[in-house]
């Protein structure tokens, strides 16, 4: 069932990631009173200029503080978004230009190759089917020409595989007779049994007993390879997203106010950050700040977050950002940082030849 035995495929000749992400920007308006029917809406800019690739097999844990615009680009990621601005293509194809009707992979096609489990997967889960009733669904949808028996047997095979033994027994059972983490594993075997390119994994792990977390991100992981799969992990912890990156050879993106500020392999990006927000959220996380030595005041000027409304103008954490200069006015762009590979900054003081090292401090009142 592995998607590796399966032949390969026209794509795999070519040198174009999976998925592709150019310059993507996802405006939300904001619901008006009543009063304000006549005045131009609210824009929240939820994602703003991100560009970004996934590679087969790849591993994204994508993090940062509520509000940040994770799920909005996982959701662009996979095609359950329509950007307001730039591109985003699978294998080649423009994704809302395959919706419209113009492409050569149709649209249904790419929705299906990628999928979604969400932090609650009761709500995505038919509670009047049984669970061999639910993931009969996408495997009648892949495969056709599985008969009953055929189908039942690839559907024990896979609850065996995620640990629900014995299978048959959940196999007859409604959701509600589900806990939260066997509900999750169900709508994880229901993501893998459409053959998936890419899983968005949104806060999947959040609702879960922290005793059962990590066990979760290995079995994703372990599928992750064994599916040939990619997932784009959301989270807002930064040690769930290193542990997922870290054990799944992948890289974590770090988010703020709707910017990817800095992207790269987990023990490059958590052991030596390049964008002074990375190294806030390092902070705040206990486990990390107490290995990196760095308990105490928070390396940052102001703990309230910007109205996403009317976010800072240039850097947009030059606010609160402790290192923050008049240069910092300006819009840094997302840039290779250091020799890893893959390790990508928006941060004027990576580059020791920018004039940021020239201009002011910024001040509380300058700013
Ligand atoms: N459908 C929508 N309509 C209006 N605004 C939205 C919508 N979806 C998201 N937003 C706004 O866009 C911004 C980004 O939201 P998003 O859910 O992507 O962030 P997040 O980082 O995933 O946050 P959280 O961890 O709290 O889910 C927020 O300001 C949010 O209020």
């Amino acid at each position: 069932m592995s998607r590796a035995d399966e032949p390969s495929a026209e794509f795999d000749q070519r040198d174009e990631p999976l998925i592709s992400l150019e310059n993507v920007e996802v405006n939300f308006e904001k619901d008006q009173g009543l009063f304000d029917l006549f005045e131009e809406p609210d824009v929240v800019k939820a994602v703003d200029g991100v560009s970004l690739d996934i590679e087969e097999n790849d591993v994204l844990a994508l993090v940062g503080e509520s509000g940040c615009g994770k799920t909005t680009l996982g959701k662009t990621t996979i095609g359950l978004q329509r950007p307001t601005g730039g591109t985003v293509t699978y294998k080649g194809q423009d994704i809302w230009a395959a919706k419209d009707g113009d492409g050569e992979i149709p649209f249904d096609e790419i929705r299906s190759s990628l999928q979604i489990i969400h932090q609650d997967p009761g709500s995505s889960l038919n509670p009047n089917r049984r669970i061999l009733n639910i993931l009969a669904e996408p495997i009648k949808l892949t495969h056709p020409e599985a008969g009953t028996s055929e189908r039942r047997e690839r559907i024990h095979a896979l609850l065996e595989r995620v640990g629900m033994n014995p299978p048959s027994d959940f196999a007859d059972r409604y959701p509600h007779q589900l806990s939260g983490g066997e509900k999750q594993r169900v709508a994880l075997c229901r993501a893998l049994l459409m053959n998936p390119d890419v899983i968005l994994a949104d806060e999947a792990i959040s609702a879960l007993d922290v005793s059962l977390r990590v066990e979760m991100m290995d079995l994703m992981l372990d599928l992750q390879s064994e599916f040939d799969t990619s997932f784009v992990f959301v989270s807002h912890d930064l040690s769930n997203a290193r542990y997922f990156a870290e054990h799944g050879d992948g890289r974590i993106g770090v988010m703020y106010l709707g910017n990817l500020v800095e992207v790269g392999p987990a023990d490059q990006l958590i052991g030596d950050p390049s964008h002074p927000y990375t190294n806030v959220l390092r902070w705040a996380t206990p486990n990390l700040s107490r290995q990196s030595g760095e308990a105490g005041e928070p390396p940052m000027r102001r703990i309230d977050i910007p109205d996403p409304v009317n976010p800072p103008s240039g850097c947009r954490f030059h606010t609160r950002c402790p290192e923050a200069r008049e240069a910092c006015r300006e819009v840094p762009r997302l840039q290779q940082s250091g020799e890893a590979a893959g390790h990508r900054v928006a941060c004027f003081r990576d580059d020791p030849n920018h004039s940021y090292w020239d201009s002011d401090p910024l001040t509380e009142e300058g700013d």
